[in-house]
């Protein structure tokens, strides 16, 4: 049986993927699939240039809906939202300027010296690129800055107040920004472009991005942008409307520090393990473009901070009992997402390593293994489950009278099932039959009887 593996081998389609589908011959051979035919090819799965000119329209709306509603008396998420705010509440000189003394700020502590440099993934031109570990240290210089700019001062619990003008800024400077990344790729080199970045189509690559690493000398966009600015940012928000709250009503609500605290843990795990970032497809595959600068600078900050946006505006009685339950699936959660995720980086790291060497592997052709025991063992992607679960958790304080709080559920579920689609499809085309003979050992993706 010979298996070409796709990255090296097969025929490329216009995201540099071989036709998975296709590519499975009947004699058992994996080779490349033909051009242009779709079958499970991901590229079907990813919009088409009028479907990504929608998307730059619709994911900024949605932004705006969902923060205009939050705050509305009704909170409807399916309704129309309570007005529309004209340009004179969006553009606001002051906040733009507060935008961007964010970024410098994040950007700065991107530069201080790094606890560790870690080396990415193997490039096309077989050299790896450099990337400094200091997340999690930016992660407590901010919270010392806040810290010393509150007490000097700073009505952080303005920020709600803010939140509009403070999107269309970020917004406003992500167009601009993924104009920049789009202009700078026409002239990288071709070996410096996203698989998928060179379709000829300027909608599609000014969406998907066309440049695999932008960096500008050792300052990579995409690395900072995925980390800093909006993961921190987020939490920002959240103490920020906690802080408000506070202020409102004398103290903060108990479903108010429950989604605080679970959605710190959630972003201070990300850049304590920083590292794990470095070999995710958004890394290693995507390009550089409008949808993911948008989502890591605006999406995150200013929807995935829903939950407090509406408990600042619609307070939710929360017993001890119920909030124990919360913690209790906020912790299930996070032990699956944590252990799923740190087995296989350990694994990956050091297959020999007591702590995962027991485990039962299925050898590949390029010399690697997959886990088909413990967490990898029990459903494709538990670290997907683990991280449902957390969200679940973290919209259970906001009561069951509004659907609004759940859209980060919705939202994302969506989002990991056609994540999983896609990474099975790089998979399948990686480790061909290995891969066939993981998924009739381990049959459901993300969870176990069930999907
Ligand atoms: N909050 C949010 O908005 C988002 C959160 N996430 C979270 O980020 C984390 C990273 O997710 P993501 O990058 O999508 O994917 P994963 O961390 O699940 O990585 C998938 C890769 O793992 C390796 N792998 C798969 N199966 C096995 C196995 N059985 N044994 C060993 N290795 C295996 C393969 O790569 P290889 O073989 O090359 O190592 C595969 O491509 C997840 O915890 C996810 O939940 C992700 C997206 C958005
Ligand atoms: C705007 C679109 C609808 C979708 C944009 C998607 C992005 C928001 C996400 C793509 C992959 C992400 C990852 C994370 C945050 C969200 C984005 C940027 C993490 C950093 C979250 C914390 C985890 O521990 C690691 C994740 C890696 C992928």
């Amino acid at each position: 049986m010979e298996v070409r593996a796709g990255t090296e081998g097969g025929e490329r389609d216009m995201e540099g993927r071989g036709n998975a589908e296709g590519a499975l011959e009947t004699t058992g051979r994996l080779v490349g699939g033909s051009e242009g035919s779709c079958g499970a090819d991901a590229r079907c799965d990813r919009p088409r240039p009028p479907g990504a000119a929608a998307l730059m329209l619709l994911l900024p709306a949605t932004m705006f809906h969902l923060l205009l509603v939050a705050r509305s008396g009704p909170a409807r998420l399916l309704g129309p939202p309570p007005y529309l705010p004209g340009l004179q509440v969006l553009w606001s000189p002051r906040m733009l300027l507060l935008w961007l003394t964010w970024l410098g700020l994040q950007a700065a502590l991107y530069l201080l010296p790094a606890r560790k440099v870690a080396e990415g993934q193997e490039l096309k031109d077989k050299s790896r690129l450099l990337y400094p570990i200091n997340g999690f240290q930016a992660l407590l210089l901010t919270a010392l800055l806040v810290g010393l700019a509150v007490s000097a001062g700073l009505p952080l619990g303005a920020l709600p107040e803010m939140l509009l003008p403070l999107a269309f800024a970020a917004t406003f400077t992500t167009f601009i920004f993924s104009l920049f990344l789009y202009l700078k790729a026409l002239v990288a080199p071709a070996s410096a472009l996203a698989p998928g970045g060179n379709s000829g189509n300027p909608i599609y690559d000014f969406f998907l991005g066309r440049e695999l690493n932008p960096r500008v000398w050792s300052f990579d966009f995409k690395y900072f942008c995925e980390l800093r600015p909006g993961l921190i940012g987020w939490v920002l928000i959240n103490l920020a409307m906690l802080m408000q709250e506070a202020e409102l009503r004398g103290s903060p609500s108990l479903a108010m520090w429950l989604v605080n605290g679970f959605q710190l843990l959630y972003v201070g795990d990300a850049l304590w393990h920083e590292e794990a970032v470095l070999t995710t497809m958004d890394i290693t595959h995507d390009g550089f473009g409008f949808m993911l600068a948008f989502g890591d600078l605006a999406w995150v900050p200013f929807t995935y901070s829903l939950q407090a946006q509406f408990l600042l505006h619609h307070p939710q009685p929360l017993g001890l009992p119920v909030a124990s339950v919360i913690c209790l699936i906020n912790a299930v959660g996070y032990y699956i997402f944590r252990g799923a995720n740190s087995q296989k980086n350990t694994f990956r790291k050091n297959p020999s390593d007591p702590r995962v060497a027991d485990l039962e592997t299925i050898p590949t052709a390029t010399g690697r293994q997959l886990l088909v025991s413990g967490w990898w063992g029990m459903v494709r992607h538990p670290n997907y489950l683990g991280d449902l679960i957390m969200a679940l958790a973290w919209s259970l304080p906001c009561g069951v009278s509004h659907l609004l709080p759940y859209f980060y559920l919705l939202y994302f579920t969506a989002l990991l099932v056609h994540r999983e689609a896609r990474d099975e499809q790089q998979c399948l085309q990686k480790y061909g039959l290995a891969w066939h003979e993981y998924c009739r050992r381990v049959p459901y993706r993300i969870l176990p009887y069930i999907y």
